[in-house]
């Protein structure tokens, strides 16, 4: 037996601290429309773990079905190995909550709220100027909740979250109503509570912020996990082709779509590009025709192959076969 097989099977039988979030076979309904259908999924604590997919996809139910808020029709959810519904007081210090629709005391100043939170976890007092600092919300500090633009409003939200220190952390699209700075100073934020070990759960609709952020991400379609693994190995093992852009004028189009290896031709953005699965094959074919002054290139993206997974699956849930769950990172 080798040394890595005799270590994994001392763990088997040891068990090991519990995951951070473990869901068993979870489904929900509402009326007709089967919103989660058999989600079976292990998140590790100090995980970056991202949940991604369509509109209605059924990211919000199942997030809230993790965090307790909502009740699962079937199935099993263990946080740290306790079962968060029905609620147990003993978990809601080790876990923060991020909304869609978050309540915010309206008439509170922003400070005020957040302490108020704070206080309901017996948060130390330093924690609030800290986490309005962290949010970027140190200016907006006295001003009243109903006052606050809806982006200051959401990193509130994000602040009642993380003020407590928790070690789990759910965030439902934090960045939904964020400008583009906002946005990567949260993601600067996020950086520095994975660095420190925390378990963050993520829902987002920007598969560039699930490429820089997550360890794991998951995608669901029609209720269903369609594919989880890391953003690296999704990308590695895609379909989805990588893409060679020429300044027009270094080839006409007829001559690039007759290059041995160039399976489409587009002109896109000022460029002239030629998707292939051989940029390799491509890039010397065109360097003999023409030189590669101005040639660029751009491998496939987590995007890319979100597109290609969630087109081909979406609306086939019925008749799909059981969900894959892809290699381990
Ligand atoms: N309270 C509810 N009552 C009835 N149907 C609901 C309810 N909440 C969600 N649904 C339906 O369940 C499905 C999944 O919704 P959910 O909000 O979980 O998806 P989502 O992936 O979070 O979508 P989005 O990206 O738009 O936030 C959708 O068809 C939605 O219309």
């Amino acid at each position: 037996m080798s040394e890595v097989q005799a270590m994994s099977s001392a763990s088997a039988t040891t068990g090991g601290p519990p995951p951070a979030v473990r869901v068993e076979g979870v489904s929900k309904r509402y009326g007709d429309r089967l919103a989660v259908d058999g989600v079976r999924l292990e998140i590790r604590p100090g995980e970056f773990f991202g949940l991604l997919g369509p509109n209605g996809a059924g990211k919000s139910t199942l997030i809230e079905i993790m965090e307790g808020l909502r009740r699962a029709d079937s199935g099993t959810v263990a946080l740290f190995g306790r079962p968060p519904w029905p609620r147990d007081t003993s978990l809601l210090p080790r876990i923060g909550v991020q909304t869609q629709s978050s309540a915010f005391f309206v008439r509170q100043t922003a400070h005020e709220h957040l302490r108020t939170v704070a206080a309901l976890y017996g948060a130390p007092r330093g924690a609030v100027d800290r986490t309005l600092e962290a949010v970027g919300l140190t200016g907006q500090r006295k001003v009243r909740v109903e006052a606050l633009s809806g982006g200051q409003r959401q990193r509130l939200a994000i602040a009642s979250a993380l003020v407590h220190g928790p070690e789990l952390i759910f965030l439902d699209e934090p960045t939904a109503a964020l400008d583009p700075q906002a946005r990567r100073d949260l993601w600067e934020v996020l950086r520095g509570l994975k660095a420190e070990g925390r378990t963050i759960v993520y829902t987002t609709h920007h598969l560039d912020e699930a490429e820089a952020l997550c360890d794991r991400i998951a995608i669901l379609v029609d209720g269903r996990i369609a594919v989880t693994d890391s953003p690296h190995n999704l990308v590695t093992a895609s379909r989805a082709p990588s893409r060679v852009l020429l300044p027009l004028g270094l080839l006409d189009a007829e001559r690039a779509a007759a290059v041995e290896g160039v399976e489409r031709v587009d002109v896109q953005g000022g460029s002239l590009v030629l998707e292939t699965h051989t940029v390799g094959q491509v890039l010397s074919a065109v360097d003999r025709i023409s030189g590669l002054d101005g040639v660029q290139t751009r491998t496939a993206s987590l995007e890319d192959v979100y597109l290609d997974l969630t087109s081909r699956l979406s609306g086939t849930a019925a008749a799909a076969p059981a969900p894959a769950e892809t290699t381990e990172p």
